[in-house]
Order: C-alpha cells, then sequence, then structure tokens
C-alpha cells in the first residue's frame, strides 16, 4: 500500500473526479459519509453532544457535510467555524445545506466553546492544506481542547500536523486527536514515534479513490498490511525435504547471554528452515542442546565467545548477532565471515555494534545483507538523526549505499531496501518491547534468508510481518504485559500459516 504527499493527495483527489466522472461535492460526500460510518460504529450510543470545529478549507467541509450526518442520525450536532472571508466552494454548499437545527458559532479567541472533561469533538479545522503553523485562534483552540481533555476525533489528519514532513516549528501547537481518519491511504506522518501524541489511533476510511493514479504515483514510502500478496510465503513443495528447505548457520551466544542463542534458533526452526547448525561458545553446550535438541551444534575453542568461523560449506545463509558480545577475537570472526562469504547474511546485535565499533568494516558488506537494527544500533552505524524524518533519510542512504537491506526495528518497523524504497510494518504491539524479540527476529530472517525462493527484501518483509503477527497471536493469550520472547517463538507456526500463499 502506497503512502503519497499532501500534494500528491491533492492529485489524487483530482484524478478520482476526472476518472469517475463526479464533482468535488460528491467527492466530499463519500468523505462524509465513511465519517459518519465510522462514528456510528465507534460512538453507537453517545448521548452528549458533538461540537465540530471546522477550518475554511474542504476539511472544514468536510465537518460541516459530518455535522448534517450526524445531526440527521438522531446525534445532538453542534458547530463551531473559525472566521474566515474565503471559504471554499465546498466548504459553501455543505454550509448552506447545513439542516437548521444544528447550531453554528464563530470561534473567538474571548469565547472559547465549553467543553465538559470528555467531550466529543471532531477536529476539521485544517488537513493536507495546511500552509503554515497554526497560530492565532487555531493555536489556542488546539491548546483549549487540550486543556479540556475532549475526546478529539481529527478528519483526515489532526489540525497543525503535516502529512508528510517535520514541521517547521517543532514548538506551534498541533492538536492531539484520539483517533485520526484518513481517507483513502495512511500518511506519512502516522507512522513517526514523534507524532504519535498528535495522531493517537489511526484509521484508513475507504472512499473510493482512484487506484490507477495510486499505482503509477512515485514514492519511497509503502504500508504493509497484514495480507499483502507480494510478501506471501510460497507453499512447501510436497516432494520437498529437509535439505530443500535451506541449511542456516547461526553464529550467537556468549556466556550469560546463551538465551539469545536458544531463542533465535528456535525462531529459525520454526521459520521453517530445514536444518540449523548453530555455533556457540563452547561453555555453552550444554544449554543449547539440551534446550533446542532439533538443532546441530558446533562449540568454539573459547568457552564464553566465539573466536572461530567454522566452514561455510553447507549452509544456505549465515546469521550472526544475538547475544554474540563484542571481543576482539569475535570482531575478527565478523571481519572473516565478511570477506569469505558467499551466500546471504543476516546481521544484528553485537555483530551491528561491532560494525559500528569498527567503521572500516561496513565497506566489506556484501550486497544483499539483511541488518536487523533497533534504533541505537542504527545509530552506532549512522549518525544521530535530528528526528524521525531525518532517520529516514539515513535509512534510504545507508541501504543504498551498502545495497543492504536495513530493518529498522520499532513499532512499524521500517524496511530500506537497496533501491530506496522503504516498507513500514502494520503488525506487532507494544508487548514485543521485551528481552530477547530481537533475537527472534533474527532467527525468522535467518530461516526465511535459507530458503532459496525468497530474495533479501522478500525474506525481510515477511519475517517483519511474521514476527508482528505471531507477538498480536500471542498477546492475545498473554495479554501484552505478560508475553515474552519464548511466546514469540512458539507463534511463528501460525503465523506463517495465515501467511502463506
Ligand atoms: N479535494 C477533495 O475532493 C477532497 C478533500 N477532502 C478534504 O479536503 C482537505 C484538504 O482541503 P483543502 O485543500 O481545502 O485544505 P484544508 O482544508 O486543509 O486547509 C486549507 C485552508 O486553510 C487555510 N490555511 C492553511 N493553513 C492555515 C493555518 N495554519 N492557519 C490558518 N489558515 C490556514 C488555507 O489558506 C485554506 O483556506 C483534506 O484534508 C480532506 O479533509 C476530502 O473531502 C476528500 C475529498
Ligand atoms: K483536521
Amino acid at each position: 500500500m502506497k503512502i503519497l504527499t499532501a500534494a500528491q493527495t491533492r492529485q489524487l483527489d483530482q484524478a478520482t473526479m476526472r476518472a469517475q466522472h463526479i464533482t468535488s461535492v460528491e467527492l466530499m460526500e463519500r468523505a462524509a459519509g465513511a465519517l459518519a460510518e465510522w462514528f456510528y460504529g465507534a460512538f453507537p450510543h453517545e448521548r452528549g453532544e458533538i461540537l465540530v470545529l471546522c477550518g475554511p478549507g474542504n476539511n472544514g467541509g468536510d465537518g460541516l457535510a459530518l455535522a448534517r450526518l450526524l445531526h440527521n442520525a438522531g446525534y445532538a450536532v453542534r458547530v463551531a467555524l473559525l472566521p474566515t472571508a474565503h471559504p471554499s466552494a465546498d466548504w459553501q454548499h455543505n454550509r448552506q445545506h447545513l439542516p437548521g437545527g444544528v447550531p453554528v458559532a464563530e470561534l473567538a479567541a474571548d469565547a472559547l466553546p465549553a467543553l465538559a472533561p470528555g467531550a466529543l469533538v471532531v477536529d476539521a479545522l485544517f488537513g493536507t492544506g495546511l500552509a503554515r503553523p497554526l497560530a492565532g485562534l487555531a493555536a489556542a483552540v488546539a491548546a483549549h481542547l487540550h486543556q479540556a481533555r475532549a475526546r478529539v476525533v481529527a478528519v483526515d489528519l489532526p489540525s497543525g500536523l503535516l502529512a508528510d514532513g517535520p514541521q517547521p516549528d517543532p514548538g506551534a501547537p498541533v492538536v492531539r486527536a484520539d483517533y485520526t481518519l484518513s481517507f483513502g491511504l495512511p500518511k506519512l506522518a502516522f507512522l513517526l514515534p514523534q507524532n504519535a501524541e498528535y495522531v493517537g489511533e489511526w484509521h484508513v476510511l475507504d472512499i473510493g479513490l482512484d487506484q490507477g493514479f495510486i499505482d503509477q504515483a512515485a514514492t519511497p514510502w509503502h504500508f504493509t498490511p497484514l495480507h499483502d500478496a507480494s510478501v506471501a510465503l510460497p507453499r512447501r513443495a510436497r516432494f520437498g525435504y529437509k535439505n530443500t528447505f535451506g541449511h542456516a548457520l547461526l553464529l550467537a551466544g556468549s556466556r550469560g547471554k546463551m538465551g539469545a542463542a536458544v531463542l533465535s534458533a528456535g525462531a529459525c526452526l520454526r521459520g521453517g528452515a530445514g536444518l540449523l547448525t548453530a555455533h556457540i561458545p563452547g561453555g555453552g553446550y550444554d544449554i543449547f542442546q539440551t534446550t533446542r535438541p532439533e538443532a546441530m551444534c558446533l562449540t568454539d575453542a573459547q568457552a564464553n565467545f566465539i573466536s572461530e568461523l567454522p566452514d561455510l560449506g553447507p549452509y544456505q545463509a549465515v546469521g550472526i548477532g544475538p547475544g554474540l558480545g563484542q571481543e576482539d577475537a569475535t570482531r575478527a570472526v565478523l571481519a572473516q565471515l565478511l570477506r569469505t562469504a558467499t551466500v546471504p547474511l543476516v546481521i544484528d546485535a553485537d555483530a551491528l555494534n561491532l560494525l559500528g565499533a569498527h567503521r572500516e568494516l561496513l565497506a566489506l558488506l556484501p550486497p544483499n545483507t539483511v541488518l536487523t537494527p533497533h534504533i541505537g544500533e542504527f545509530t552506532r552505524l549512522t549518525e544521530k538523526a535530528h528526528d524521525d524524518y531525518h532517520r529516514l533519510d539515513l535509512l534510504r542512504e545507508f541501504a543504498q549505499k551498502y545495497r543492504c537491506v536495513v530493518v529498522l526495528k520499532g513499532a512499524y518497523t521500517a524496511v530500506g531496501a537497496p533501491d530506496g524504497q522503504v516498507y513500514f510494518n502494520s503488525t506487532g504491539n507494544p508487548g514485543m518491547g521485551t528481552g530477547g524479540s530481537g533475537d527472534v527476529l533474527t532467527g525468522l530472517v535467518l530461516a526465511l534468508r535459507a530458503d532459496q525462493r525468497l530474495g533479501p527484501l522478500h525474506a525481510a518483509r515477511l519475517a517483519v510481518l511474521a514476527h508482528g503477527h505471531a507477538g498480536d497471536l500471542a498477546a492475545a493469550a498473554t495479554g501484552e504485559a505478560g508475553l515474552i520472547a519464548s511466546d514469540l517463538v512458539a507463534h511463528i507456526g501460525p503465523a506463517l500459516q495465515a501467511l502463506t500463499e
């Protein structure tokens, strides 16, 4: 699913009207109808008065049309208008068609509407047409809503927030919505942590926008919903056997962190690898063989960390990093792996930290390597981003420069591809912020990299999607707080099953 800029969204509206031979008023009516349907579902028994705040443009027009539909459906509705000398044409149309029974007032700085705590307010002040930061009356209204602790439903975007880029004035007020209802497609702003306090829970409402325009629109940003045919797992061949499903090698673990190796290995096995060999510190042998009898095990001469690179001949993919530690000898193993590997690599955790601390090693990264940093690890590989948008620029630059796939982990994990495209993930929950969660992802990526039917981007996106879905399935059983990484491993099977072609 593509994510478009505000400018592209305007072109999309125009293209929709042309392709479907409808007027902008008719498109606005569709938008208002979709908003009203959402309201009927979300607030079926709302008894209090709903205050609809309308700006001067088509976002305000949506608000006026919604006020009419809610009133006609039996809700108590009141409208407050931002004073304007030049309302949009569709605004004027919907103002004229507002039923006489709906009270209308103009907003004024010295008489902001009284709001009981929890009052339901629709923010239809500004949407994709926002041209400058909120100031004056609009800024006062945004602050007033926050102080009054109103429940705010934003139409298209919380007013004051840009759809597709950082705020020019980070200090300017933005409406803090509890819900944001976007038309047709998600917006880039929704996916970044710095905007979470404004966007709240967001939903995309289908208003039948022109798919032809969307298909040809150029954008680096994409959103991967749970069921996306382009990242499905191909079925296993009826006559396949363990060697056809790939033999993975995992280098992981150090004293005190053998659990990372165990979790990662479990995820690799549950991820469908035909065979898994783990190379671990000698002292971890009993732990590993006891907890992962399905895996084979090579032990390092060192008891507490990894100092040797095994012969890579038998393997279709190699993963390195979980629980690895950062010994000099381990760094030498990583360097040797980068120099000699001819099969796909997956690099995580301390292997990334070693790369960050010895950046000369980055030049050795084989193309199509999958790296799975969280924000801290990514910062060590690149630089400190001044905001979340800048970090996305750094992600694209890094993936393009090293021709790698970079999985930047977090809510809406962003997968950066070597061609500069970025794919945001839709699955997962805050319960997955728990030790070992990343080790599980590494094992899963490794399994899918050993599957020779999948390219690096497909494997990474599918692993991220399945990992998040496993988290959602697990949280349904344990709750978010109770979720631990072993639960993720246990749910990888059903998650992948749900994502199979
Ligand atoms: N074009 C269409 O057919 C559709 C548009 N839709 C709605 O239309 C919205 C976009 O409408 P517009 O392009 O009219 O833009 P907006 O309604 O977002 O805002 C534009 C108006 O606000 C003024 N303005 C911008 N920033 C301001 C600020 N900081 N302080 C004070 N005034 C400011 C502009 O001068 C202009 O009058 C979307 O967000 C969506 O809600 C939907 O109805 C779907 C269909
Ligand atoms: K809005």
